[in-house]
C-alpha cells in the first residue's frame, strides 16, 4: 500500500490539508503483456510509464507510426499548408486565414526542435474529399515542398483520412516515405504528450491516440485490448481523485475553477491570487495539461477556497481529445464559480473566447455559465479595449497586478453568497458573552459605536445559514441594528 502523491496539490498556502491525508491505494500494475509482443511489465507508479507504454506501441507500429519516444527529441523541419475555407460555425467567421496560420504556426513551435521552415495559406473547398487540392495548385506546392527541404508536412485540417494522407504522399510528395506528414490533431497530440505529467493526464493522452492507431491497423483486437486496460486504470486513478474532491466538499471548502484559451494567463492568475510557488506559467501553448488544483485565503473572510488551474482550450479542439479529457475536467466542471480568463490583448480574441464559450456550453451545466465571470487579462499590452454593451468587463492585469483586489473581493463575494453567508449588524454589549460568540464564530467585518448607549457596539458580521440560526436560539434578545 501506498500514500496517494496527489495529495500534496491540496494544499493551502503551502500547508497540506488534513483532508487528503489517509487516503491509501493499492499499488497496482498495468500490463501489456503478450498483447503487445512484450514480455516487459508497465509500473503505473513509475514516471516511466509513459516511455513504456509508448515504446510497447511503437514497437509493433514503427512501420505505419513513426512516433516513438526517440523521436519525440528530434530536429524537424515543418511546411505548413494552411487551408482557406468558408467555415459554418460562427465562432470560426470572426477569425482570418492570417490569424489561424498563426496559430497553427505556434503550435509547430510549441514543439521543442521543431520549426516551421515555410507557410502558404491555400484555398480549398474539398477538404473533405481525397484530394484537398486542385491540379493546378498541386503541381506548384509539390515543388514548393521538395525545394524547402522540409521534411514534415503539416496540413492544416482537423483530421486526415488514410485516403487523404495516401492521396497527399502521391501527389505532393512524389511518394517520398522520409516526410512525415501531420493534421492538427496529431500536432496536438504531441504537445500533449511532451507536456503530460500526471499519470491522468498521459493515460487520456494514450486513450486519445488509440483511435487513431487502430485506424491504421489491421489487427484491431491489439488495440481493443489496450483501449480497454488504458480505461480500467483511467477509472481506477479518477474514482481516487474523485474521493479527494468529496472530502473537499465535506469541508465546505469551495472550489474555483479557471478556465480559458490556451496562453491567456489562466496559471499566471492563479499564481497571483494563490502565491503557490509550484505554478509555472509559459508563453506556450498547452503549458498545463494537468488539472492542478492550489488554495487561498480570501482576504476579508479567511474563507479557505481552492482554485483548479485547467487545460487551455483552443478552436476546434478534436473531438476525441475532448472525448478524453472530458472526466478529468469534471471535478473542475463541478466548481462553485467559473471564471473565463480572456487574453484581451490577442489579435483573435473574440474568436477565443466565443471557441471557450461553446466547449464550456457542451461540457457544464447551464446555470453555472450563467453565474461565470468573464474577465480580461493583460490589459497592460491594449491601449483601447472595446467597451461591452450588456455587462461591465472586469479587466485585469496579472503582470502588473491591475485589477486582482477587486475581482478578489468579487470572487469572495460570489462564494460567500454560495456558501448562504448572511451580512448582519447586530447590536451586542461590549465584553458580554454573544460578544465572544460572535468573535469565535462569524467573520466580524466592522465594529462601530453605538450612537444611543456606549456600552454597546454595532457588529457587521457574516455568518452562513446555520451558525446564525444556531445563534439566534442561544440569544434571542440580541437586536438587529439598522
Ligand atoms: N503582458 C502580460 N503577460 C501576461 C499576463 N498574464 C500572463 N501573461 C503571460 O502570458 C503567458 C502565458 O501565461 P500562462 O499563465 O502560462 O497561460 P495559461 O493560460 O496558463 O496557458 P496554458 O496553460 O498553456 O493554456 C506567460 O508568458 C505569462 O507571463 C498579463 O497580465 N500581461
Ligand atoms: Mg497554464
Amino acid at each position: 500500500m501506498n500514500i496517494l502523491r496527489k495529495i500534496s496539490k491540496f494544499s493551502l498556502n503551502g500547508q497540506n490539508l488534513p483532508i487528503c491525508r489517509l487516503i491509501k491505494i493499492p499499488k497496482r500494475k498495468f500490463c501489456l503483456k503478450n498483447r503487445l509482443q512484450t514480455e516487459q511489465e508497465i509500473s503505473l507508479d513509475e514516471n516511466l510509464y509513459w516511455d513504456n507504454l509508448q515504446s510497447s506501441l511503437d514497437e509493433s507500429s514503427k512501420a505505419i507510426y513513426p512516433n516513438s519516444s526517440k523521436l519525440l527529441k528530434a530536429e524537424k523541419n515543418v511546411f505548413v499548408l494552411q487551408l482557406k475555407m468558408q467555415y459554418k460555425s460562427k465562432a470560426r467567421q470572426s477569425t482570418s486565414a492570417d490569424l489561424q496560420l498563426a496559430e497553427s504556426i505556434s503550435l509547430v513551435e510549441t514543439l521543442d526542435n521543431w520549426k516551421v521552415i515555410e507557410s502558404h495559406i491555400v484555398g480549398t473547398k474539398k477538404s473533405s474529399s481525397r484530394e484537398i487540392f486542385g491540379s493546378g495548385n498541386q503541381d506548384l506546392l509539390s515543388k514548393k515542398i521538395s525545394s524547402s527541404g522540409a521534411d514534415t508536412l503539416f496540413i492544416v485540417i482537423d483530421r486526415l483520412t488514410n485516403l487523404q494522407v495516401n492521396g497527399l504522399r502521391q501527389t505532393l510528395l512524389g511518394n517520398n516515405p522520409n516526410i512525415a506528414i501531420y493534421d492538427r490533431y496529431k500536432i496536438v497530440l504531441e504537445i500533449f504528450k511532451r507536456n503530460a505529467r500526471s499519470s491522468i493526464a498521459k493515460l487520456q493522452i494514450a486513450l486519445a491516440e488509440i483511435p487513431y492507431l487502430r485506424h491504421k491497423f489491421e489487427n484491431n483486437e491489439l488495440f481493443k485490448n489496450v483501449e480497454k486496460r488504458i480505461r480500467k486504470e483511467l477509472d481506477f486513478k479518477l474514482k481516487t481523485r474523485s474521493l479527494l474532491n468529496t472530502q473537499r466538499r465535506e469541508k465546505q471548502i469551495p472550489l474555483v475553477s479557471v478556465f480559458g484559451y490556451t496562453n491567456v494567463g489562466k496559471t499566471t492568475f492563479i499564481k497571483s491570487i494563490t502565491n503557490d510557488e509550484k505554478l509555472k506559467p509559459k508563453n506556450q501553448l498547452f503549458a498545463t495539461l494537468d488539472i492542478t488544483y492550489h488554495g487561498a485565503s480570501l482576504c476579508n473572510s479567511n474563507q479557505d477556497i481552492i482554485f483548479a488551474d485547467t487545460i487551455g482550450f483552443i478552436n476546434d479542439i478534436p473531438h476525441n481529445l475532448i472525448e478524453a479529457f472530458k472526466t478529468s475536467l469534471s471535478d473542475a466542471l463541478n466548481a462553485d464559480l467559473f471564471i473565463h480568463l480572456v487574453d484581451s490583448s490577442h489579435p483573435d480574441r473574440e474568436a477565443q473566447e466565443k471557441s471557450v464559450n461553446k466547449i464550456l456550453l457542451d461540457l457544464a451545466p447551464e446555470e453555472k455559465m450563467k453565474d461565470m465571470l468573464t474577465v480580461y487579462n493583460k490589459i497592460d499590452k491594449v491601449k483601447h479595449f472595446p467597451k461591452s454593451s450588456d455587462t461591465e468587463r472586469i479587466m485585469i492585469s496579472c503582470k502588473k497586478g491591475d485589477g486582482l483586489i477587486e475581482l478578489r473581493n468579487l470572487i469572495e463575494k460570489k462564494i460567500l453568497k454560495k456558501l448562504g453567508y448572511l451580512e448582519i449588524t447586530l447590536r451586542v454589549a461590549q465584553g458580554s458573552e454573544e460578544f465572544s460568540y460572535l468573535y469565535k464564530n462569524s467573520i466580524v467585518k466592522e465594529v462601530s459605536e453605538c450612537d444611543q448607549d456606549s456600552n454597546f457596539v454595532n457588529l457587521k458580521v457574516l455568518f452562513n445559514k446555520s451558525n446564525a440560526l444556531k445563534f439566534i436560539k442561544i440569544y434571542p434578545n440580541v437586536k438587529i441594528s439598522k
